[in-house]
């Protein structure tokens, strides 16, 4: 069996902090609800939209910082403790995600408030948590509605926002992965979660000049982008169509490094040296990219040359079952150095 799950609502726009108890009560939420966030992100949306819940429910809240195991416990805890009947992330990739499976484990629907555009996690269905034995996503459930805030989005950096054009620029070499695992494994291929995933890709690239100012427009394209990707990935059912070697390569750089890059600005990178292996256009990637203002070199994103090398060849063993243009056996040291160099990343 194939179970699609979808957002029910996606709200995007300006002042929404009022309107989420709007979407609550057309969603006939109840009382208890668990707003979670982040130190930064409590005083950026969170504290708000804790105030605007309490007209109309009880309301307990929780901080917590990174996506961890033990702060999956800490809100599965309150939830449990409390019993918590919904609840609201307000934060970026890694507190929806901590949210998205303590709601998951908990049986309880939760909304997505992102306060930064900077991965597609956003409206997806699946969670990554640091520090499990699975280095990648593991499954979970989408949001039942996700709430985003342009105004709020906005005040993140512009690093954040360059970040999820890095993240949905991905899509391109991950389904290419994905068609190459279709063509020499016989893996299942959804045809249209691969066109909705490039495509979103497609749009950013097209619209980076418009992205690069960091107006209203054009965070409502990357918005909307990492919310097709999520999407594409619920139809896939699995991250499939969002993540190929260019996320392994990130991955492996999240277990090399004590402070690794943001996600996207990795996986950017990342999709630079897997286009270059597969002969496409790396070259318009790392264009887009630069015009985004996201890093294109190991330099820029702070990370040792050397680091990037050991992180390319060692991509292949995070997720073996996920075959990539990395193949089975990953690259060599010199095939590494070559495609760092070549690209101009080191
Ligand atoms: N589930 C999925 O499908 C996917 C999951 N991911 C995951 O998402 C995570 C990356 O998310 P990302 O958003 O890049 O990073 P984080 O969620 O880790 O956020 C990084 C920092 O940004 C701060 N922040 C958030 N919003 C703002 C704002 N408006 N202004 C200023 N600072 C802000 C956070 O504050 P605070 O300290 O308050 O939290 C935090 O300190 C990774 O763990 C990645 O694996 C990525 C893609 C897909
Ligand atoms: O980041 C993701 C998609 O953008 C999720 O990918 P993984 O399943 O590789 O963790
Ligand atoms: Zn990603």
């Amino acid at each position: 069996m194939h179970l699609m799950e979808f957002p029910r609502e996606v709200v995007l726009g300006h002042n929404l902090v009022h309107e989420v108890v709007n979407v609550a009560k057309r969603l006939n939420l109840e009382s208890p609800v668990l707003v979670v966030y982040g130190p930064k992100t409590k005083e950026i949306a969170g504290k708000d939209v804790e105030r605007e819940l309490k007209s109309s429910f009880d309301v307990h809240s929780i901080t917590v910082k990174e996506a961890n195991m033990k702060n999956v416990e800490k809100v599965l805890g309150k939830i449990k403790d409390l019993g918590i009947k919904w609840a609201i992330a307000v934060g970026g990739g890694s507190i929806i995600d901590i949210t998205k499976l303590a709601s998951y484990k908990s049986g309880i629907p939760f909304i997505s408030f992102p306060t930064t555009a900077s991965h597609d996690g956003i409206a997806s269905a699946n969670a990554s948590i640091k520090g499990l034995e699975a280095k990648t996503s593991i499954k979970a459930r989408p949001p039942l509605a996700v709430i985003a805030d342009i105004g709020i989005i906005k005040t993140a950096p512009r690093r954040y926002l360059a970040a999820g054009v890095g993240d949905v620029i991905s899509n391109i070499t991950a389904v290419r992965d994905w068609k190459l695992a279709h063509k020499i494994r016989g893996e299942y291929f959804s045809e249209y979660a691969a066109a909705l995933s490039v495509m979103s890709a497609k749009m950013v690239m097209r619209d980076a000049e418009i992205i690069r100012l960091g107006e209203d427009e054009g965070i409502r394209k990357v918005v909307k982008a990492l919310i097709s990707s999520g999407v594409a990935m619920s139809i896939a059912g699995s991250s499939r169509p969002a993540s190929g070697a260019e996320h392994l390569f990130s991955h492996a750089l999240d277990m090399l490094l004590d402070k690794p890059a943001l996600h996207g600005e990795q996986t950017g990178i990342g999709t630079i040296i897997m286009a270059y292996l597969h002969g496409i256009n790396w070259k318009k990637i790392k264009e887009t990219l630069k015009t985004v203002g996201a890093p294109t070199t190991a330099y820029e994103l702070g990370i040792d040359p050397e680091i990037i090398i050991e992180a390319l060849t060692i991509a292949h063993k995070i997720r073996p079952e996920r075959y990539t243009i990395l193949g089975k056996d990953g690259l060599t040291r010199e095939a590494a150095e070559k495609a760092a160099k070549i690209t101009g990343v080191i």
